[in-house]
């Protein structure tokens, strides 16, 4: 560990963020009714132009009416280079009342993008006199964004967890790909025997939200997965996530919740090889030892923290 530690990250539950647009307030009640852990609310892409206002105007509706029970909140704002994010910002936060937890700012680039939200939001925080803080959250889902991933992290207290966008990062990237996420038939390697292995697009870029994320204390999270047809490869893009360190995924359709909080809760034979570990590592502290056998296997004190990641998961999830 480095003489500067490594801030303990954002303590909620956040396997599954489930969207919907803004425009549908009919699924809102059953967007409140799921057992996703974060609920996000489009007013972006999911978002004709032409019924942006409207849009607005049924969040904020639902944001005060609708029981949310312990979900956290979010609204997904108009990136930037609209016209349109400063009035979402204004009104959702004079309008919305404290039940909204936090924003979520689409195709960040540089930390001046989120210097430039953190002063309106402040300001109009300060005009009505809010008593809780807007969160931030965002989406890395640029070229921009991603060569810049470590300074944006770096931007703003507000900020508390960071996406992946898929579909508008492969746009940017210029990536020969309409998927949106997932495996890509194209991006394989070829075994001397002749036989495709895919590889993992998304690979990079995770690992650097991921870097960037824990560096700061952020939430790291995969963002959608469009072939809502397809639950096994969800779950193979969920998988790879979790093993880089990503606490959870977007589900941009109802069935996707149980899938992702299957991939990001803890099982139970994770969580009780987790503690054995812990129990055999006290053992060999008692011993006077740094070291120990499990399974066959070294474990040591590295291993403790391994251990540690999986058992508090668990518990903050109370799986
Ligand atoms: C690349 C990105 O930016 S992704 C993020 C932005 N995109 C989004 O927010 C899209 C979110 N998803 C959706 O809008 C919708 O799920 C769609 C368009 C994909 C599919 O919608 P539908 O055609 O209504 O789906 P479907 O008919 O399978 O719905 C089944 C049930 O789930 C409900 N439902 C659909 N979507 C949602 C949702 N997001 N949340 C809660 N319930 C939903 C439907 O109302 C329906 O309910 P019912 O059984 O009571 O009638
Ligand atoms: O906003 C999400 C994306 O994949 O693009
Ligand atoms: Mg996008």
């Amino acid at each position: 560990m480095s003489f500067r530690l490594q801030p303990p990250t954002t303590a909620r539950p956040n396997r599954c963020q489930l969207f919907g647009p803004g425009s549908r307030p009919e699924i809102f009640p059953k967007m409140a009714a799921s057992k996703a852990d974060v609920i996000n609310l489009d007013l972006e892409d999911s978002v004709a132009p032409k019924d942006k206002p409207a849009a607005r105007a049924n969040i904020i509706q639902a944001i005060q009416t609708i029981d949310w029970g312990n979900k956290t909140v979010s609204v997904r704002i108009n990136g930037l280079d609209t016209p349109y994010w400063y009035k979402d910002v204004v009104e959702l936060v004079e309008q919305a009342g404290d039940r909204l937890d936090q924003i979520m700012i689409p195709k960040v680039g540089c930390p001046e993008d989120l210097y430039a939200v953190d002063a309106l939001v402040t300001a109009a925080e300060t005009h009505i006199g809010r008593s809780k803080s807007l969160d931030f959250e965002i989406i890395i889902e640029s070229a921009a964004g991603f060569a810049n991933v470590n300074v944006i992290a770096a931007a703003t207290p507000r900020l508390k967890a960071m996406s992946l966008g898929a579909a508008d990062f492969a746009a940017s990237m210029g990536m020969a790909t309409t998927g949106i996420g997932g495996t890509q038939d194209n991006y394989y390697m070829l075994s001397p025997d002749g036989s495709q292995h895919y590889s993992d697009p998304w690979h990079g870029v995770t690992a650097a939200i991921v870097a960037a994320c824990r560096t700061h204390g952020i939430l790291p999270v995969d963002g959608p997965f469009g072939d809502f047809s397809d639950d096994e490869g969800f779950r193979a893009q969920a998988r790879r996530s979790a093993t880089l360190g990503m606490v959870g995924k977007w589900a941009i359709h109802p069935k996707q919740i149980a899938l992702a909080n299957e991939v990001f809760t803890p099982s139970d034979a994770q969580v009780a090889e987790a503690r054995e570990i812990l129990a055999a590592m006290s053992e060999a502290d008692k011993a006077g030892q740094g070291a120990a056998v499990y399974k066959g296997r070294l474990i040591d004190l590295a291993s403790i923290r391994q251990a540690e990641v999986i058992v508090k998961q668990s518990e903050l999830i109370g799986a």
